[in-house]
């Protein structure tokens, strides 16, 4: 599997403010990037704090040609996945919709209950991990779905951990002109850290859109 991660950071760093609510930090001409980022992808991915903080939903502009031209005939929306270990996506999410398949990635002692609800309101459940969603055997489990290239959009702990399992094989970052600052405040990769070893980075290509700039990466082997 082909994993692209993509987000929208402040200068200093932070993908929203310590209240964690939507913040925009992209303008309208990097949420069109963003939309054809999802639309070549075969799923668009986010981590269930982001799903509580943002209910977000994850689905195309498809009335947008350049969007239409990067799904390359293939229909309808991406899938949405999110990484959910004890099942705790509400079941008004927005990304239970049916505007597209939802894989939700838990773990081998998510509650029963929980399970069985979001599967009766249409989430393909995925069981993976012990503690937390092992991503490696979730992402073999979505590549037998068809999921051969996947967008994560955030947020910071789950980037952290696709780092970490050396599964992210290109970064896109948005860096828009603002501080948000903030102990608190979720950045790019949070988790415990790297230490001492550190994913290395090639600096592919460098685009200005609205107030900011996009910076593109391949990450090295
Ligand atoms: N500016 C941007 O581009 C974006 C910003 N965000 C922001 O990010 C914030 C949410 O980020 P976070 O709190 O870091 O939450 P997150 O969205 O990264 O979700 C983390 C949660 O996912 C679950 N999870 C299951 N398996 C996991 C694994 N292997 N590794 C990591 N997490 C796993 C855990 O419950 C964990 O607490 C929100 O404020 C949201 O607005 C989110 C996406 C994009
Ligand atoms: N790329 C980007 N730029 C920003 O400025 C943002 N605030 C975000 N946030 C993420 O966008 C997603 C929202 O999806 P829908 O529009 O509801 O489909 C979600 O992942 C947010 O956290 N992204």
């Amino acid at each position: 599997m082909h994993v692209v991660v993509n987000a929208a950071m402040s200068v200093d760093g932070k993908l929203a403010s310590r209240r964690r609510e939507q913040l925009a930090i992209s303008g309208p001409e990097d949420f069109d990037r963003v939309d054809r980022v999802r639309a070549a992808a075969d799923g668009v991915m986010v981590g269930v704090g982001t799903v509580l903080a943002d209910d977000p939903h994850l689905t195309l502009d498809v009335t947008d040609r350049r969007v239409q031209r990067q799904r390359h005939g293939r229909p309808g929306n991406p899938a949405r996945v999110v990484a959910d270990s004890t099942a705790r996506t509400p079941l008004d999410a927005r990304i239970l919709d049916d505007e597209a398949t939802t894989y939700v990635l838990v773990v081998e002692s998510a509650p029963e209950e929980r399970r069985t609800a979001l599967a009766d309101a249409g989430a393909e459940m995925v069981v993976a991990g012990d503690d937390r969603v092992d991503l490696a055997a979730a992402f073999d489990q979505l590549a037998d779905e068809g999921i051969e290239r996947l967008m994560i959009e955030g947020g910071g702990e789950l980037i952290f951990s696709a780092f970490d399992a050396g599964l992210v094989d290109e970064l896109s970052v948005f860096v828009g002109s603002k501080i948000i600052g903030g102990h608190d405040a979720p950045t790019l990769a949070d988790g415990e850290g790297f230490v001492e070893e550190y994913p290395a980075l090639t600096l592919d290509d460098t685009e200005r859109l609205d107030d900011g700039v996009v910076l593109r990466y391949t990450v090295d082997g």
